[in-house]
């Protein structure tokens, strides 16, 4: 008998799906139990290595994620806002670890995981990168030690298929120094300017997203006063870096205690 977690893959198909699913495969601490597709989709009934043209896996694509996630010790979840909502809720019921990397989620949606955290581990963030989540901590100091003579501006840039804005990471980035100045991102959002909007108030956060090509995704924060700008960068060339993050997550919570944690409690930042 294997005592390594068995992990389902949502989403299989996608940019991060397979990824996931590649990186699975090279890693002898989890195994590949199931790969969950939305219903309709042609990969539904098909092995999910040759559906990823390569050889078979010996897992079926299935539309029934309650079967799959049965077998499971852990879901990895890269899909939608709304298939996320019904996973966490039957990750739970199989108390299985959720790792939830989707974005573009609503407050309201957040909140509504908290059901399903009060009987399993779920682990959310925008981004699940090391060099992210170290440069969301550096956000929150910065921002700290600057006072509003400093605009925060954030810019994002991803590819054409992205159908989300602001990125979660932008909005990570956007908490992180909300929380740094003491106040809720809420209050003090820019998001999406266009026409004659007045000038830029002190002490907002502003957001600008660019959408096009294969940008797998890179992220600005900057602090703009007259004089002097600091300006933080993080760029991603290769989605390995958010599975790696979202595989890690999903080993780091076997055996924790139900919850909502971060990728900053994975990363003991
Ligand atoms: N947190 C992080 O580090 C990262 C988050 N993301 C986020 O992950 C999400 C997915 O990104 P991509 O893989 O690029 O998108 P994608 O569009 O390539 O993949 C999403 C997949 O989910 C599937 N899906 C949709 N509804 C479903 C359902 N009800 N059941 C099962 N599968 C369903 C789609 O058919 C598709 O194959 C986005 O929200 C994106 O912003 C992406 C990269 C990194
Ligand atoms: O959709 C993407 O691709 C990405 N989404 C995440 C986000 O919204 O920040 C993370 C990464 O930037 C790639």
């Amino acid at each position: 008998m294997t005592h390594t977690p068995g992990l389902v893959v949502t989403g299989a198909s996608g940019r991060m799906g397979q990824m996931l699913i590649r990186m699975i495969g090279e890693n002898d601490k989890m195994r590949l139990v199931g790969a969950v597709e939305r219903k309709g989709h042609p990969w539904v009934g098909q092995d999910i290595g040759t559906a990823m043209g390569g050889p078979a896996l010996g897992v079926t694509v299935t539309d029934e994620a309650v079967d799959a996630f049965a077998k499971a010790q852990g879901i990895v979840d890269f899909t939608t806002p709304e298939a996320t909502l019904e996973f966490a809720a039957l990750a739970a019921q199989a108390r299985a670890v959720h790792v939830i990397g989707t974005t573009g989620m609503t407050e309201e949606q957040i909140a509504a995981l908290e059901p399903a955290a009060r009987h399993a581990v779920i682990i959310r963030s925008g981004n699940m990168s090391l060099g992210v989540n170290l440069l969301a901590q550096l956000t929150r100091k910065i921002a700290e030690a600057l006072d509003e003579d400093f605009d925060v501006e954030i810019v994002e840039s991803h590819h054409h298929h992205k159908v989300d804005a602001p990125s979660g990471t932008a909005l990570m980035f956007g908490e992180a120094a909300a929380a740094g100045r003491g106040v809720q991102l809420r209050d003090v959002a820019d998001r999406g300017r266009d026409g004659i909007t007045g000038a830029r108030q002190k002490g907002h956060i502003g957001f600008s997203a660019i959408r096009g090509g294969d940008i797998v995704g890179e992220h600005d924060v900057m602090f703009l006063a007259p004089g002097e700008r600091v300006i933080l960068r993080h760029i991603a060339t290769d989605r390995s870096v958010f599975a790696r993050g979202a595989l890690k997550a999903a080993i780091w919570g076997q055996g924790r205690a139900p919850g909502i944690y971060s990728m900053a409690d994975v990363l003991g930042l």
